[in-house]
């Protein structure tokens, strides 16, 4: 028998006692997330799942995270990660939607458990004539610094040690982690196929983002002595960086990266760092609540830094709750005294998901140019979803002539269709998750392109082989795996000072569309039903007429759409428009629409 029985038991009764027998469980967009007091059952059957996914793969080691990113304190969730540092594929996050609802008596949940392991692992067993000594499982553990955290990731262990106690078992717990630093080191341990029990944050994803980061200024600054790094400062197009880290883990982690480092101390501010506070978790602060809001964080003081002489205004972004996703921001270059009120709306302008997408494909376009590589050789593309602000869109098309593709919501919709379009596929949801991804033939380009340039002539082509070897870092500064608040942010500031460019001059490429996003509570979401990646809805009939009947009125720069949130009982309304006054006027209309439809 592949789990001891005895335990298993044992364990169902002990992490059953406060299960609601109505409750029906659903792998979501990211996993499960519910309050924390609904999840132990949950962790005890998606810590089995995740076991069972690794025994089928051969032993690969597979993650399991516990977040609930930017959701409230007292929210928390769980998801699983493949071996290369991607999201649970489909078929297994169906899985784990059936064991966690297969709870009503110890029979009919192990029942499930051998059917799930029938059509799972022996089949494995059989294709491979594996014997029992063959098996292994190696789980990767992380955690957010929420308080009920600690008490889950002691489910996962305990499950995991104790139910496959017959099996070779190894289960590394990382600790307080951001969910990208558990995918990076996930894939880390599976690709360099070491021993998990030796992964360390030290020596593999810190010094790996530093050097890519620090290389690309070398690289364009060439004159300064490399010793030096202090030098580059001076080519630092901002005044300080300032990170609200929304008192979560990502302020622990950026700490430790940086702790031991005085030249990235010199240039960077922490604020909203209080993780050991699990209370204020993403409490008037982090991207959500700043992209939500189109506001700043609390605790933002000083907007200019004295540097050389010169007053540099500063320059801020914000992580969520578990720093897998970044926006940024910038204020108007004016005194603090001169501030009313630090929220005043005229003053702060937010560089989101998609300004950090259209910045990097407007990047990698040049660059490609300046390497002499067609489109034909590497398609460059941009992913979004419903949610992009229109003028992206349009500046991507228009002026970048840059193609886009737009998805469902969610990170694994966008990563598919950048994996499957393009060879570097940049991919963002408006609200600051994502990344680049660059296809195997990228490498191959940049490899032989470097060789034929050395090989001819013994001509020197600098330009060519600085962008050649400019984008050659770049797919090492960015997590491919997944949307990383960290290795992002310093991706976006790396462009920066590469093209000498400053906040407003990012800004001013194109001019966002007031936009607004609401919640509308309905009786029962799930009647809402969407087509055309979620831009129109097919269920229920006729409301879809009646918001296109609502949005003629707002002139031809007018949108709104209707969908029901994957990771909140709610549904989203999002509407944009020509201005401030038109955009609330139309999301309230088709706020109240849904609202009063009797659903
Ligand atoms: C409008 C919006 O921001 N939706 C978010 C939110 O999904 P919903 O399905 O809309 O609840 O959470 C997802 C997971 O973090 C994220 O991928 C997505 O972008
Ligand atoms: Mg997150």
């Amino acid at each position: 028998m592949l789990y001891n029985k005895e335990k298993l038991k044992e364990l169902y009764s002990k992490f059953l006692k406060n299960k609601n027998a109505n409750f029906e469980y659903q792998y979501g967009t990211a996993g499960f997330r519910y309050n924390h007091t609904l999840l132990d059952p949950v962790m005890f059957t998606t810590s089995i799942i995740a076991g069972l996914r690794s025994l089928t793969l051969g032993g690969k080691a597979i993650g399991i995270m516990i977040t609930a990113s930017h959701n409230p304190p007292q929210d928390n969730g769980v998801k699983i990660v493949e071996p290369m540092g991607e999201m649970l594929v489909e078929s297994w996050e169906f899985y784990s939607t059936q064991l966690a609802n297969s709870l009503q008596t110890f029979e009919f949940f192990e029942k499930k458990l051998c059917d799930i392991i029938n059509v799972t692992v022996q089949k494995t067993i059989i294709e491979n004539s594996l014997t029992k000594n063959d098996l292994k499982l190696n789980i990767v553990l992380g955690k957010d610094s929420r308080e009920s955290s600690d008490r889950l990731a002691e489910i996962v262990s305990t499950t995991i040690t104790s139910v496959f106690s017959n099996l070779k078992v190894k289960v590394k717990d990382l600790g307080l982690v951001t969910t990208p630093q558990l995918h990076y080191l996930t894939r880390y341990a599976n690709k360099e196929e070491i021993d998990i029990t030796t992964l360390k944050l030290q020596s593999t994803y810190f010094p790996h983002f530093k050097q890519a980061f620090i290389e690309l200024l070398k690289l364009h600054y060439k004159e300064i002595d490399p010793a030096q790094v202090r030098d580059y400062l001076s080519y630092f197009p901002f005044g300080k960086l300032v990170i609200d880290c929304a008192n979560g883990v990502g302020s622990y982690q950026f700490d430790q990266m940086i702790k031991n480092d005085p030249w990235f101390q010199s240039f960077v501010e922490i604020i909203n760092d209080k993780y050991l506070v699990p209370s204020s978790l993403n409490v008037n602060c982090g991207a959500d609540y700043v992209k939500t809001n189109q506001r700043l964080p609390e605790n933002v003081n000083g907007l200019l830094t004295q540097k050389q002489g010169a007053s540099l205004s500063n320059l801020y972004c914000s992580f969520d709750g578990d720093a897998d996703r970044v926006v940024f921001y910038y204020l108007n270059e004016m005194e603090p005294s001169q501030f009313d009120d630090p929220h005043q709306k005229q003053q702060f302008h937010l560089l989101d998901g998609d300004k950090i997408s259209t910045m990097l494909a407007k990047f990698f376009h040049d660059i490609l140019a300046q390497a002499k590589i067609s489109q034909d050789e590497l398609k460059l593309g941009v992913v979004q979803t419903a949610y992009a602000n229109g003028s992206s869109t349009l500046y991507l098309k228009d002026n970048l002539k840059i193609p886009a593709s737009c998805t469902k919501t969610g990170v694994k919709h966008l990563h598919h269709e950048a994996v499957s379009q393009y060879d570097i596929g940049v991919y963002f949801e408006a609200n600051g998750h994502g990344t680049v991804i660059f296809s195997p033939k990228v490498y191959k380009v940049i490899e032989a392109k470097l060789e034929s340039i050395h090989k001819s002539s013994g001509e020197r082509v600098p330009k060519e082989i600085v962008a050649l070897k400019t984008l050659k870092l770049f797919t090492e500064l960015i997590n491919q795996s997944v949307g990383d608040a960290i290795s992002d942010m310093l991706s976006v500031i790396a462009v920066l000072i590469i093209s000498q460019k400053n906040a407003e001059d990012w800004n001013k490429e194109y001019k966002d569309l007031p936009n607004r996003l609401i919640k509308v509570i309905v009786d029962d979401r799930t009647v809402f039903k969407t087509t055309n990646a979620e831009r129109q809805l097919v269920s229920p009939r006729g409301l879809q007429e009646k918001i296109d009947g609502i949005v003629a009125k707002y002139g031809p720069l007018a949108r709104s759409f209707v969908r029901a949130s994957g990771t909140e009982d709610a549904v989203r309304v999002y509407a944009e428009a020509k201005s401030t006054e038109e955009v609330e006027a139309l999301v309230a209309e088709v706020g109240e629409l849904v609202k009063s439809s009797s659903y």
